[in-house]
């Protein structure tokens, strides 16, 4: 990919569309574009179909979606499932049109049903009922899959999907209402150990497995999606490696230096029990991640501290 090909990145602020945006400046890329959801709502098909005529990108990174964790994605299924819709359909039928070559569509591992085989393989998609926790959210983004997927056997063009595993990094979403469960563990243990190492309270038993891929890991993933014809559709992106909330709490609460009790709020959610990708075919192509657990966790608990007056809370 030539370093002076213009480059919109959709959600450009966002914890990985920032991070996409920092990985293509050090590789040198000159003409990244980018807007924020007041200067152009991307739910707006009108708004949007009128940027791509005048902005005319030559490629497109869709990280822009109505994001959270457990508890917003099982609140506000309307949400969920309708922006992320209107969001992906107005940028992909946009980019349709303007006979754009290049386009990488982020989706999520919650697209796969809640009792695959573990690990989760690209074929697995639709082969089973979702976790109900975020079946909508699941579907916006099986149907931008399959858009992506439609466009390259209609018209032959580079459009492919990546699926991440649950990520995290700096510039995460640490509301405690919206946020997914690892930046939520780095707030509560660092406020509970300021108060005097007051009990964390945590959600669900602890027992569910999850695996995290650190930001800056994923948005290597994109640039690697970009720079390189992917044969298929559909990638997973994660480590391969996965653990249970509980030792994740551990992890974090020894990176943090809290030393009170940990408590398990069982009416919360435990959503799926397990879900970890089977990522031979992104390592197949040449991508492995690089940043590994512990290190991910202190560098956001780092960048938090350092944030810590104005970082970031979605709000619903
Ligand atoms: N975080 C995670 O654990 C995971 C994320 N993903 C996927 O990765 C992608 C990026 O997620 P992440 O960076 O975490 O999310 P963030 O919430 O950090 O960023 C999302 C971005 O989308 C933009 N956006 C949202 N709604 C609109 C809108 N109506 N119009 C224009 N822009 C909008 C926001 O722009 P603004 O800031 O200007 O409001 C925001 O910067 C998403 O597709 C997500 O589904 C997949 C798996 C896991
Ligand atoms: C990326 C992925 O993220 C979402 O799925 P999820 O993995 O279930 O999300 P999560 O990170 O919020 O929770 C992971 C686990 O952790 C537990 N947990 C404990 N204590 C807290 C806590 O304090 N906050 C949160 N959020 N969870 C907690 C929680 O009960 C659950 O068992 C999808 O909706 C969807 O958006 C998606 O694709």
């Amino acid at each position: 990919m030539e370093k002076n090909k213009k480059i919109y990145v959709a959600g450009h602020r966002g914890m990985v569309g920032s991070a996409v945006c920092r990985v293509l400046e050090n590789e040198g890329y000159t003409n990244i574009i980018g807007k924020t959801s007041k200067e152009l709502d991307l739910r707006d098909s009108i708004a949007v179909k009128e940027f791509f005529e005048k902005e005319k990108p030559d490629v497109v990174i869709d990280a822009a979606a109505r994001v959270g964790g457990i508890l917003a994605n099982n609140d506000y299924p309307y949400q969920f499932l309708m922006e992320n819709m209107q969001i992906q359909n107005n940028l992909i039928d946009a980019a349709l049109k303007q006979d754009i070559q290049k386009f990488i569509f982020l989706g999520s591992s919650c697209i796969y049903p809640k009792f695959a085989p573990q690990p989760l393989k690209e074929e697995y998609l639709l082969t089973d009922t979702l976790e109900p926790t975020n079946e909508w959210y699941a579907i916006a983004k099986i149907t931008g899959v399959k858009a992506c997927q439609a466009i390259r056997k209609q018209f032959g063009k580079d459009f492919v999907s990546l699926m991440p595993t649950n990520l995290y990094g700096t510039h995460d979403n640490f509301d405690l209402q919206t946020s997914h469960v690892l930046p939520a563990m780095i707030r509560k243990f660092h406020e509970a150990k300021l108060n005097g190492n007051t009990p964390v309270e945590l959600w669900g038993s602890g027992t569910p497995m999850r695996e995290f891929l650190f930001v800056d890991d994923m948005a290597k993933s994109v640039v690697f999606a970009l720079e390189n014809v992917l044969p298929e559709h559909l990638y997973n992106v994660g480590t391969g490696e996965d653990l249970t909330i509980k030792e994740l709490a551990e992890t974090i609460q020894k990176v943090v230096g809290h030393t009170g009790n940990i408590i398990w709020d069982s009416s919360k959610p435990d959503g799926t029990p397990r879900k970890l990708m089977d990522i031979s075919k992104m390592h197949n192509l040449g991508w492995k991640h690089q940043i590994e657990l512990q290190e991910g966790i202190e560098k956001t608990y780092a960048w938090f501290l350092e944030n810590i007056e104005n970082f970031k809370q979605v709000k619903l």
